[in-house]
């Protein structure tokens, strides 16, 4: 089933070249952030660009059920914000369908307020664990009620007197690290949150843009940030940049798909998100960046991907993953369409995802012909060389779109057209990829 309907059945087969510009949307990680701070400042913040995926959509709602007016007019989002500690008390239960962005900083965000709230999520959402949040979100004071494991549908009442906390990340997680800097904000005094590896860093800059006090500084222990809780957020407006994450599809497909050559402007490359393109370079990718530039303070540039065939698999560095985190699915398609083994260390979160993509990946690329080792923590594809995968397989997307998309690209490379059982969770991060992709000259069909 898709997160929001009947199940989507989708196939892709061997393409002719793929060529011209891809525009893909809004930052997820981004829109979520800009909804929930504007959420939080006092009076009108104003955004553009917004990815309007159903992730980003149903934190929209969750803001308006907490009080915030958000509403769009023109190309234009506005969010009327109540203020740090002016979140009402919902009347209904909080749906973050497939979002662990969205349920963990809301929870984050609503922790030290004297409010409860019920959040749950679609089955997906409702397998992933919670605990990581809530544990340090009891230290402010906030109370949580869930499924057994820590699993939605979950309660939190929020602190009746929050005292800040200072908190070491026990995984790499910009979500936990996110949902404890926004509780901080309603907490007297300074929370700090130290993580041993870097991660997206969004929050701590768009804190700092609306005008929150919040230091990052890098000890022997890691990051260490520290956040002045209890103050006044000022309305920004915000420019929200295109999400590397959906440029990675166009990317990869160009890159295996013989004769292709692919422009996809200005993606931001922020250093923690940026770690699949530099991985592709160091295989012999033919990805370039052309007009390098700054945007809104992020380093950007447009990513130009021609068919790339002389491809080798590497070690991807363990302590790259944070950087890469959702590219895992589609870098371990362009592995299978390189020359030797790609192996993939460190990755033990990627089993927490949507679906544990670890095993979604495997399973799906045995069954295009692809050979595929795993351990807890680690993976390693074998590849078969450009044109190489059979493919010819029916995979299943477990709810999650990396896995629907990343199989959707192997097929435009396999000899044989690779079937998906639900494409409908796209929709999640990336509602134009089909239209997009036939833009481009992909071979991607809806079943009937
Ligand atoms: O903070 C964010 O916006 C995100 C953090 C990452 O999750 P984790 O915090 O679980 O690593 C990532 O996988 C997700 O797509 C978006
Ligand atoms: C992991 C992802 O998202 P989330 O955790 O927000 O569900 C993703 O988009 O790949």
């Amino acid at each position: 089933m898709s997160s929001h309907g009947e199940p989507i059945p989708m196939k892709s087969s061997r393409s002719g070249p793929l060529r011209g510009t891809a525009e893909v949307p809004g930052d997820k990680s981004i829109s979520h952030r800009a909804l929930i701070l504007g959420a939080l400042a006092v009076g009108e913040t104003t955004i553009t660009g917004l990815l309007e995926g159903q992730d980003v959509l149903d934190t929209a709602a969750a803001m308006r059920a907490f009080g915030a007016e958000v509403e769009k007019r023109g190309e234009t989002w506005h969010v009327h914000g109540v203020g740090v500690g002016g979140f009402a008390e919902p009347d209904r239960v909080i749906d973050c369908g497939n979002s662990g962005t969205g349920v963990r900083l809301i929870m984050g965000a609503m922790a030290t307020t004297p409010i409860a709230a019920t959040f749950t999520g679609d089955a997906s959402l409702a397998k992933r664990p919670m605990a990581r949040v809530t544990d340090p979100l009891a230290l402010f004071g906030a109370r949580a009620y869930g499924r057994s494991g820590g699993r939605l549908p979950m309660t939190i009442r929020g602190a009746e007197a929050p005292v800040p906390v200072r908190y070491a990340t026990p995984v790499p997680s910009a979500q936990v690290k996110s949902a404890v800097l926004l509780a901080g904000l309603g907490a007297p005094g300074e929370t700090v949150v130290i993580e041993r590896e870097a991660t997206r860093d969004h929050s701590e800059r768009m804190l700092a843009g609306f005008g929150a006090q919040v230091s990052t500084e890098v000890t022997d222990e890691g990051r260490v940030i520290t956040l002045v809780g209890q103050p006044e957020l000022r309305p920004q407006s915000l420019a929200v940049p295109r999400d590397p994450s959906s440029a990675a599809f166009p990317v990869c497909a160009a890159l295996i798909t013989e004769g292709s050559d692919v422009l996809v402007p200005n993606i931001g490359l922020n250093p923690t998100r940026a770690g699949l393109f530099e991985t592709l370079r160091e295989m012999g990718a033919d990805l370039t960046y052309e007009n390098e530039r700054e945007e809104g303070g992020e380093p950007a540039a447009d990513l130009r991907a021609r068919f790339s065939p002389n491809m080798r698999g590497i070690e991807v560095p363990a302590e790259r993953a944070a950087s890469m985190i959702d590219e895992y699915p589609v870098l371990s398609v362009v592995a299978a369409c390189a020359e030797g083994a790609t192996h993939m260390p460190g990755v033990r979160e990627l089993r927490v995802k949507e679906s544990d993509r670890i095993d979604a990946m495997a399973t799906g690329l045995r069954a295009c012909g692809v050979s595929v080792e795993e351990g807890p923590d680690w993976w390693t594809v074998q590849g078969r060389g450009p044109g190489g995968v059979p493919g010819g397989a029916m995979v299943q997307s477990h709810l999650d779109h990396r896995i629907a998309m990343s199989f959707l690209v192997l097929g435009l490379a396999a000899r044989a057209p690779v079937q998906v059982d639900d494409g409908g969770p796209i929709a999640t991060s990336f509602p134009i990829f089909e239209p997009l992709m036939a833009g481009l000259g992909a071979e991607i069909v809806r079943e009937a």
